[in-house]
């Protein structure tokens, strides 16, 4: 009874401890506190498909049974709340912590499987309206904007980051308190690899882990003949992997039902949970985490 007693009263004093440690590393750091793993998905080149693995991987981690949150990083081409059927707008809340001060904080919009996501697209009334944020604006919006949402309790923060290796991308590779590192995507086509190579270049530049590298739309199965091709040639992510002293973690083939399955917000993991691409997804949820468990 006492030893149990002494045992709680160390871990309310470590949590306390904790809790000054982060209050001091800022309002940033305090957000994120409860969430265990934050992994930024990069890409360097555009186009392709770093939101639709940002979303399928946080469903196949999901149906793992994680509890995944999104932050859509791409201030100009937010398309997480879309791909994920997610229209509305997120609330504002009025929170009071002490008497007299009044903080105002967003409420993350959640999935219909369940995962939470923050975007500049659900911010405002309109799909149309223009986000037209330059430089150091949009270092202050991100920042502004990941402290001030109510992340709550999470296995998972996933980062959609825009391509290039520009200020958003700069700035959350900075910012984000205790970031485990970079998911990298890229497709075989070789300048896809060679863009992709510099924002390899840019995180290593800047100390960040490179969790591993995934090489997107890989093959396509024929649906007359089930031949498997390889329509924008084999191999180069692989080989940008080694080259680069990165981690493989999969071939994501070419999926059909790509193009309706984002039309629906509905994730093709959840759509079509035994195709090649979920199978994939899911084996590339099981590295990640294993690999993270290991650190
Ligand atoms: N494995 C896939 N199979 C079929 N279509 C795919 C696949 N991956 C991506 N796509 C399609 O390619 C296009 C680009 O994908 P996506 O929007 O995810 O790319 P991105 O890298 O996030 O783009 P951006 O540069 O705008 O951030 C989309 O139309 C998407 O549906």
């Amino acid at each position: 009874m006492n030893v149990n007693l002494e045992r709680e009263q160390f871990e309310a004093m470590k949590a306390r401890i904790r809790e000054e440690a982060l209050r001091t590393k800022g309002p940033l750091a305090m957000a994120l506190k409860d969430i265990k793993h934050k992994i930024a998905i990069l890409s360097g080149k555009g186009g392709v498909g770093k939101t639709v693995v940002t979303v399928n991987l946080a469903s196949a981690l999901k149906r793992r049974g994680y509890e995944v949150c999104i932050f859509d990083a791409d201030l100009h081409g937010p398309a997480v709340p879309r791909a994920l059927g997610l229209l509305g707008r997120m609330d504002v809340v009025s929170e009071h912590d002490h008497p007299g001060h009044h903080d105002l904080r967003l409420n993350p919009l959640t999935s219909l499987k369940g995962i939470k996501v923050v975007s500049v697209a659900s911010m405002w009334a309109t799909q149309e309206q223009p986000i037209m944020w330059k430089g150091a604006h949009k270092m202050r919006a991100i920042r502004q904007l990941i402290a001030s949402v109510n992340w709550g309790t999470a296995d998972f923060l996933l980062v959609d980051l825009p391509p290039g290796t520009g200020d958003e991308v700069q700035t959350v590779m900075r910012s984000i308190p205790e970031l485990d590192g970079m998911l990298v995507v890229t497709t075989p086509q070789g300048v896809s690899a060679m863009v992709c190579s510099r924002a390899i270049s840019a995180a290593k530049e800047l100390d960040i882990p490179l969790l591993g590298l995934v090489e997107n739309m890989s093959s396509l199965k024929c649906p007359a003949c089930g031949e498997k091709m390889y329509p924008f040639g084999k191999g180069e992510g692989e080989k940008l992997a080694r080259l680069m002293n990165i981690p493989f973690l999969g071939d994501i083939p070419i999926e059909l039902d790509m193009g309706q399955c984002v039309d629906d917000g509905v994730p093709l993991v959840d759509k079509k949970p035994n195709s090649a691409f979920a199978r994939t997804l899911d084996d590339i949820a099981s590295k990640l985490t294993a690999s993270l468990k290991k650190k």
